[in-house]
C-alpha cells in the first residue's frame, strides 16, 4: 500500500439500481480509500459494471456517490469493451492525439506531442506500439492503449473494468507492476472490476466482492479464496 494519506475518495452510500424492472443492485455502501487498489468482483451478471457506470454518473440510481477529491476532480475510465472499426487507417500516435488534444493533427505542433503520447505510452508499458496501426493492434495490446488514454489529463480516480481479460501470464505481471506503478509513483487511485483472486491478493489493498449486493467487504490480504468462491453460488 502507497504512503499516501488513508482518507475516502469515493464513498457510496444505500446505491440501488433498476434497469428495465429488475433490481441489478441494491443497498451497495462502499469506501474506496486515496491510494488504494481496489478491486470489485463477483459472478457474471452480479452488476459491477452496472456499478463503474454508476461511479462514472452514466446509470440512474437511488443513494448517493460522493467523490472527495483533494486534488483534480478528474476520473479516467477504460471500459470492458470498446467498439472500433478496425479498418480506420489510423496510428496509435494518431489514436491518442485525437482522444487527448480533440482537434486535427495537423493543427498540432506534432513534435511537442509526441513527446507527451511517448510518456504516457511509456507509463503502460507500449511506447514501442506508437507508429503501428490500431487496427492490427492485439486485445491486450489494444488495452494498453486505451489505459494510456485514461491517464491524461491525470486523474485522480481510475476505473478499470476487467483490464486484465486479454493480457497473458507474463504480460498480466507487467500490468501489474504498471498499476503498482501508478498507484504508488503517480498517486492513482484505483477502482478495478477484476476476475483474477490471484492478481487480487497480488496487487490489491481492497476488495468489494458483489452478487446484486455486497458479500465481502474488506482488506485483500489474507482473503480466503476459496470462501469466497464458495459463495458465488449461495447468492
Ligand atoms: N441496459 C441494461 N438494461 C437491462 N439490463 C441490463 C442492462 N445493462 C446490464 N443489464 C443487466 O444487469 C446485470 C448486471 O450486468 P453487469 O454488466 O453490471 O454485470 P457484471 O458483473 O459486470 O458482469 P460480467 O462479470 O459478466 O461482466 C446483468 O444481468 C445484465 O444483463
Amino acid at each position: 500500500m502507497s504512503s499516501t494519506e488513508e482518507h475516502n475518495l469515493l464513498e457510496i452510500d444505500n446505491l440501488s439500481v433498476s434497469l428495465r424492472g429488475n433490481r441489478i443492485l441494491e443497498d451497495i455502501n462502499l469506501r474506496v480509500k486515496k491510494g488504494h487498489i481496489h478491486a470489485l468482483t463477483g459472478p457474471n451478471g452480479a452488476g459491477k459494471t452496472t456499478l463503474m457506470r454508476s461511479v462514472m454518473g452514466g446509470m440512474p440510481h437511488k443513494g448517493t456517490i460522493r467523490f472527495l477529491f483533494r486534488e483534480s476532480t478528474r476520473i479516467g475510465y477504460v471500459p470492458q469493451f470498446l467498439e472500433f472499426d478496425h479498418s480506420v487507417p489510423i496510428t496509435v500516435f494518431d489514436f491518442l492525439f485525437l482522444m487527448l488534444k480533440k482537434m486535427p493533427v495537423f493543427l498540432a505542433r506534432r513534435r511537442t506531442v509526441r513527446a507527451e503520447v511517448e510518456e504516457l505510452l511509456t507509463a503502460t508499458d507500449c511506447a514501442h506500439l506508437i507508429d503501428r496501426s490500431v487496427g492490427q493492434l492485439s486485445g491486450g495490446e489494444f488495452r494498453r492503449v486505451l489505459l494510456a488514454q485514461a491517464l491524461s489529463p491525470k486523474p485522480e480516480l481510475l476505473l478499470l473494468d476487467e483490464p486484465a481479460s486479454n493480457i497473458d501470464e507474463v504480460g498480466i505481471r507487467h500490468f501489474e507492476e504498471m498499476l503498482i506503478n501508478l498507484r504508488d509513483e503517480h498517486g492513482i487511485t484505483i477502482l478495478m472490476v477484476c476476475h483474477s483472486m490471484n492478481m487480487i491478493s497480488r496487487v490489491c489493498d481492497a476488495v468489494t466482492a458483489v452478487n446484486r449486493t455486497i458479500f465481502y467487504d474488506g482488506p485483500a490480504k489474507g482473503l480466503n479464496h476459496a470462501d469466497l468462491l464458495q459463495q458465488y453460488t449461495f447468492l
